[in-house]
């Protein structure tokens, strides 16, 4: 291996035939400082690389000494690459540009959680199965869990799990009714905390004591985000008398807020966002091997701190942990919750509840911004195809919302009621495939992840040496137009960062973990893969390149960049992360 040592490549400018020069010395390796650009604007033309068939490295904070010649590499035992049946098939009609990047969680409801439904569900692009902790028992969940990892082990898929904690959710009332009941205007209704059987006219159910404490006569009762609203005329010990000033719709389970001279009533009722129930639907959670806990009603991090300090200790592997964002609280927090969870839900249904309506999109977009500057996976949840729990075709405006959010480079889309009870779970999905896809395709041709990777990345993350060189990477991978992203990764760590540049060409993501595997099911443009990895890069990147064109998924002069962060077990000390672009011989 040649090493060329400070070499002038480096924020310099460099004519294409001195740089075919360099190549055909085959291999060069350049050390690079975090302090300096490495500017790649003169290898634009992919024609230069792929006559050259070379590798150009990037090494950053090693010894050189450290570097193995090619003699000395060992080749990797035989392994198989771990492709899911869903990708394999994607690719093989799709190539690498038609994979899509936004990644898909459906809630599993009594509508899609037979064996049939599931694969039918994982078939058409499901990438993670939410289970949602409020509704339905213990076995049901443990049931539809154990299908999934069947259909994961007995038929290729690779769909995740996450559990969605039910929390405190103290500002739910009911009418005992099991359809939805009307409010006139101006009629008198009961808000009490007094339990009974079936329903009482004008009288609501709230599921909390203290649901009324602070409330005084004069505020407003806000029922489901604007479903109705009452104003509360006087107090009756715990309970409120009220009168309907907007009519609408009470739901069952209905969700409430107050409010007063137009801003919400702050509700510290100082309850622990994780309840009993919900550790014990984590230990379950645990038991069953789940990937991911969705915890709601989250208001500081301190909540997700003591549960990610909890799995440390308790889970035998990597459960990541999302944080909903869905009150004022936890917004006033954001940056702080962002920073400690493993990845964010943007649960509109409650967060709808808690601000008003119209500041929801704005709210959306300032969200997704901090998790990409902070490198985390966001899903953007609730309602977004809505009306398709009841009709086969969704409204324009959803479409339009749908296609709002994949432009925003969401990691992950949800679907809800959609398909946990909708009659048409299966066509949701694929209108949530069609039109990311095709919102992605235009983001494309626009180009607009350069002007994104310019404008928005501007903050550095504590790992600075991985987050430039992923910066850098995608930058080439974009310009030169290679076809794929191949990284090797054990934690995750760089596949996350080249995703969070949003790159054209999709990334492969080897790893030899399975729990980053399932982890990284939920970040954009990611494919994650198991497979053996070694010390060995050489050896990795030549074993995957040959097992993937055994596949017929790459041919012969198709380009790919290769990132990796392997830290070798022999040499624990030095870190070798590089970026290599190859072309395939
Ligand atoms: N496991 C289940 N069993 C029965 N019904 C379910 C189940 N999961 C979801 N549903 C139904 O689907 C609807 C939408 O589901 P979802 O879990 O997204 O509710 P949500 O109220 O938005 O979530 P959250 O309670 O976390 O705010 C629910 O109102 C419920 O009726
Ligand atoms: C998903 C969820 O919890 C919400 O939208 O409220
Ligand atoms: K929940
Ligand atoms: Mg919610």
């Amino acid at each position: 291996m040649a090493v060329v040592g400070d070499l002038a490549l480096m924020g310099t400018k460099i004519s294409p035939n001195k740089l075919i020069g360099k190549l055909e010395k085959r291999v060069f390796v350049v050390p690079v400082s975090s302090s300096q650009k490495f500017s790649f604007s003169h290898a634009r033309n992919l024609e230069i690389i792929k006559k050259s068939r070379i590798a150009v490295k990037a090494v950053m904070q090693m010894g050189l000494e450290k570097i193995q010649s090619s003699s000395e590499l060992k080749s990797l035992k035989e392994g198989y690459l771990g492709f899911d049946v869903v990708t394999e098939r994607e690719l093989k009609e799709n190539g690498f540009l038609g994979l899509r990047k936004t990644k898909l969680v459906c809630t599993i409801g009594p509508a899609c959680c037979s064996l049939d439904e599931l694969e039918k569900l994982a078939l058409a692009g499901m990438n993670v199965a939410r289970l949602n902790m409020c509704h339905n028992s213990r076995e049901w969940h443990q049931d539809v869990i154990r299908k999934i990892k069947m259909l994961n082990q007995e038929k290729g898929y690779s769909v995740s799990v996450m559990i969605d904690t039910e929390g405190n959710q103290i500002q739910v009332v009911d009418h005992g009714s099991s359809s939805s009941v009307k409010a006139e205007e101006d009629s008198i209704w009961y808000f009490t905390t007094e339990k009974f059987e079936g329903s009482r006219p004008f009288t609501i159910q709230a599921n909390y004591e203290g649901f009324s404490e602070g409330v005084n006569p004069g505020d407003e009762i806000v029922i489901d985000g604007g479903m109705a609203t009452f104003e509360v005329i006087e107090r009756v010990g715990n309970d409120l008398r009220c009168k309907c000033t907007d009519p609408g719709l009470l739901l069952p389970r209905a969700k409430l807020s107050f409010w007063r001279d137009g801003k919400l009533l702050g509700t510290d009722y100082d309850l622990p966002t994780l309840s009993t129930k919900d550790w014990s639907d984590i230990v379950f959670g645990i038991s069953e091997d789940i990937d991911f806990i969705a915890v709601s009603f989250v208001k500081d991090a301190d909540a997700i701190k003591h549960l990610k300090d909890y799995l440390a200790t308790k889970s035998p592997k990597a459960i990541k942990v999302l944080a909903k964002i869905e009150s004022l609280e936890s917004l006033q927090r954001l940056e702080e919750i962002v920073e400690a969870s493993d990845g964010i839900m943007i649960a509109r249904g409650d967060l709808g509840v808690e601000i008003p309506l119209e500041q929801i999109p704005s709210v959306q977009e300032d969200i997704t911004y901090v998790c990409r500057q902070l490198n985390k996976p966001v899903i953007v949840a609730s309602q977004l195809l809505e009306s398709m729990v009841e009709y086969p075709t969704p409204t324009r405006a959803e479409v339009a919302d749908v296609s709002e959010a994949v432009r925003q480079y969401a990691d992950a889309l949800m679907l809800s009621g959609e398909s946990a009870i909708g009659s048409y779970g299966m066509k949701a999905l694929s209108v949530l495939r069609t039109t990311s896809t095709r919102m992605e395709q235009s983001c494309r041709e626009e180009n607009r992840q350069t002007l994104l990777h310019q404008r928005k990345l501007g903050v550095s993350l504590p790992d600075q040496i991985a987050e430039q060189i992923c910066n850098c990477a995608v930058e080439m991978a974009d310009n030169l137009g290679v076809d794929a992203i191949f990284v090797y990764t054990r934690h995750g760590k760089m596949a996350s960062l080249l995703s969070r540049n949003r790159p054209n060409p999709p990334i492969f993501a080897f790893t030899n973990d399975s729990s980053t595997r399932m982890a990284l099911n939920l970040q954009w443009g990611v494919t994650p893969l198991l497979t053996d990895l070694s010390d060995d890069m050489e050896a990795n990147v030549k074993k995957t390149v040959q097992l993937i064109k055994a596949k017929g998924m790459i041919k012969t002069d198709d380009a790919i960049l290769v990132v990796s962060d392997i830290i070798p077990f022999s040499t624990a000390q030095t870190i070798f992360q590089s970026i290599q672009v190859m072309t395939i011989a």
